[in-house]
């Protein structure tokens, strides 16, 4: 398959991913929670970032639901109001008021009280559009996760001891042969699909570049 830009890519699979049936979707949310079950960190954690599905994305409903049950903080990602291209993070629960963003999907209404700062969070479950096996994940070409996760990678003595887990949940349709890194690029520790739990053996570290982004 050759894709000469990255948007063809994007479109590619953003395509294939809207593609699959609502069974289909149904069988891959139940999938994706069954293997969040056999994750250590998932049972261990307590704090937990997801999202609300979007363009065919995996839907990780169950996984939210089942959170609730076993009384997990789950938050959503909220568009920064001043801080462009930038998420928050914010409490969401069975009652949270929830507003339309500016690309037409619902986020908690931003309260200051209910912004759970990065290093609580112990799971980021994040979106892609696709993903390979080394970890590396294309998104909907915001740079919204990779502007806010990018202090993760940063190796502040709090982060050595307290290391948030990225996690990417994906349909086995968007896995991509290679895809390539980009300076800014975040890695995720793990993609889950419906067939598979992968975890690239040596996580791909970030490329450092002159100027730091914020
Ligand atoms: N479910 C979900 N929530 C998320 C993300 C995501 O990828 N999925 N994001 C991850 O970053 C952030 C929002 N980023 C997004 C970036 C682009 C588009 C999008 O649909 N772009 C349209 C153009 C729309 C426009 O410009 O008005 C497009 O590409 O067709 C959507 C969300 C925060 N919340
Ligand atoms: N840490 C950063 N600091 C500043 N700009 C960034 C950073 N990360 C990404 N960007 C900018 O954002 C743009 C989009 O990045 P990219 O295509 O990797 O987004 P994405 O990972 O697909 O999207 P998202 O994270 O929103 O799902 C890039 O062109 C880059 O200029």
């Amino acid at each position: 398959m050759q894709y000469s830009t990255p948007q063809e890519l994007r479109q590619h699979f953003r395509q294939r991913r809207r593609q699959l049936s609502h069974l289909e979707q149904q069988q891959a949310s139940t999938a994706v929670l069954e293997h969040c079950h056999q994750l250590p960190e998932f049972s261990l954690a307590g704090n937990i970032a997801c999202y609300l599905a979007e363009d065919g994305e995996l839907d990780p409903t169950p996984i939210i639901d089942y959170c609730w049950q076993q009384k997990k903080h789950l938050c959503l990602p909220v568009l920064h109001p001043f801080c462009k291209g930038h998420l928050l993070f914010v409490r969401y629960e069975s009652n949270t008021l929830m507003i339309p963003n500016r690309f037409n999907i619902s986020e908690p209404q931003l309260e200051c009280a209910r912004i759970v700062p990065l290093s609580d969070l112990d799971i980021i479950f994040t979106p892609l559009v696709a993903f390979d096996s080394l970890g590396h994940r294309m998104g909907m070409g915001g740079g919204f996760y990779d502007r806010t996760l990018a202090p993760l990678y940063r190796n502040s003595p709090e982060q050595q001891h307290k290391k948030v887990s990225v996690i990417g949940l994906a349909h086995d349709c968007q896995q991509a042969e290679k895809l390539t890194a980009q300076a800014w690029d975040l890695p995720m520790q793990k993609i889950i699909t419906p067939s598979a739990v992968y975890t690239p053996e040596q996580p791909p570290q970030r490329i450092k570049h002159g100027s730091e982004h914020p």
